[in-house]
């Protein structure tokens, strides 16, 4: 199933309408995402956070075009252009081991036939602002997993989608290189104001990210409750991690998130 078009006069950039997943096993069906609806305009952050098993991954990969729906409906506004709908960026490494950073960073350009002196302008933009210049002629494995992952994000911001899809690209990394990570991101997002859907286990990470958050509800995964972040941009992680109102929030999600926690582990009980 191909997702949809929509309208640009419409003013929201993904559009999702009664979205549900059932998959079935050899214990038989059952229901991974159900009846989820959003409304995301253009420019917005959005996080997505919820227990283990809750179907963020499924939502985000439907999103993707990656997985089927069972039932409901996906519409992304594009552009004329040309520019691919969507770029991901997985927790893992969703580089190409056998090709250098460069390479790797322009690759969804070379793809699209991008003149040469465009990729060269926009590929040593991105290695810059993710500070890889140095590193451009090197291999994915003569990095650390904090550069690797900056590889994907210069990777992701250069091929200039319609939207980013973002399935917890930090949390295989240390407390450090997660908050610098946060920080670089956050620098670069600033500067292009990208629709970004936001995968992420951490309440911290979502309240220092996102401009609205999604909690969901343990398996089958539904829309629990949506937050705004009422937080200006541009954001200083740990300024803004030493506010009292940042804190309060943290908390306001954490409750609402607890019991679908717990319910979540009683079901893999
Ligand atoms: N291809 C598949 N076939 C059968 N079941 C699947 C498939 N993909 C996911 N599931 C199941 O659907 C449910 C939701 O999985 P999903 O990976 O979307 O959850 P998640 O919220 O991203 O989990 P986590 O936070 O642990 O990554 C889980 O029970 C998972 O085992």
């Amino acid at each position: 199933m191909q997702n949809q078009d929509l309208d640009s006069a419409s003013g929201s950039k993904i559009r999702v309408k009664g979205l549900t997943k059932q998959f079935t096993s050899k214990g038989g069906t059952f229901v991974a995402v159900d009846d989820v609806s959003l409304d995301i305009p253009a420019g917005r952050f959005f996080m997505i956070v919820g227990p283990s098993g809750c179907g963020k991954t499924t939502l985000l990969r439907m999103l993707a075009g990656l997985e089927t729906r069972t039932s409901g409906s996906i519409e992304i506004t594009r552009g004329d252009t040309g520019r691919p709908v969507n770029s991901m960026i997985f927790q893992g490494d969703s580089i190409f081991p056998w090709m250098t950073v460069w390479d790797n960073a322009a690759y969804g350009l070379r793809m699209r036939g991008v003149p040469k002196a465009d990729i060269k302008e926009t590929v040593g933009h991105y290695l810059d602002r993710t500070g890889l210049s140095k590193f451009a002629g090197s291999y994915p494995h003569q990095l650390s997993g904090g550069m690797r992952q900056r590889v994907s994000i210069a990777r992701a911001f250069a091929n200039d989608p319609e939207i980013l899809l973002m399935d917890e690209p930090f949390s295989a990394l240390d407390e450090q290189n997660k908050t610098l990570l946060q920080q670089e991101l956050l620098r670069i997002w600033d500067e292009t104001k990208k629709t970004v859907l936001f995968i992420t286990h951490s309440v911290d990470e979502a309240v220092t990210m996102g401009d609205q958050i999604m909690v969901m509800t343990a398996q089958p995964g539904r829309a629990k409750v949506l937050i705004d972040v009422p937080f200006e941009r541009p954001r200083h992680v740990l300024e803004l991690r030493a506010r009292p109102e940042y804190g309060e929030l943290v908390y306001q999600i954490w409750d609402s998130l607890r019991e679908e926690v717990q319910r979540a582990q009683r079901v893999e009980e």
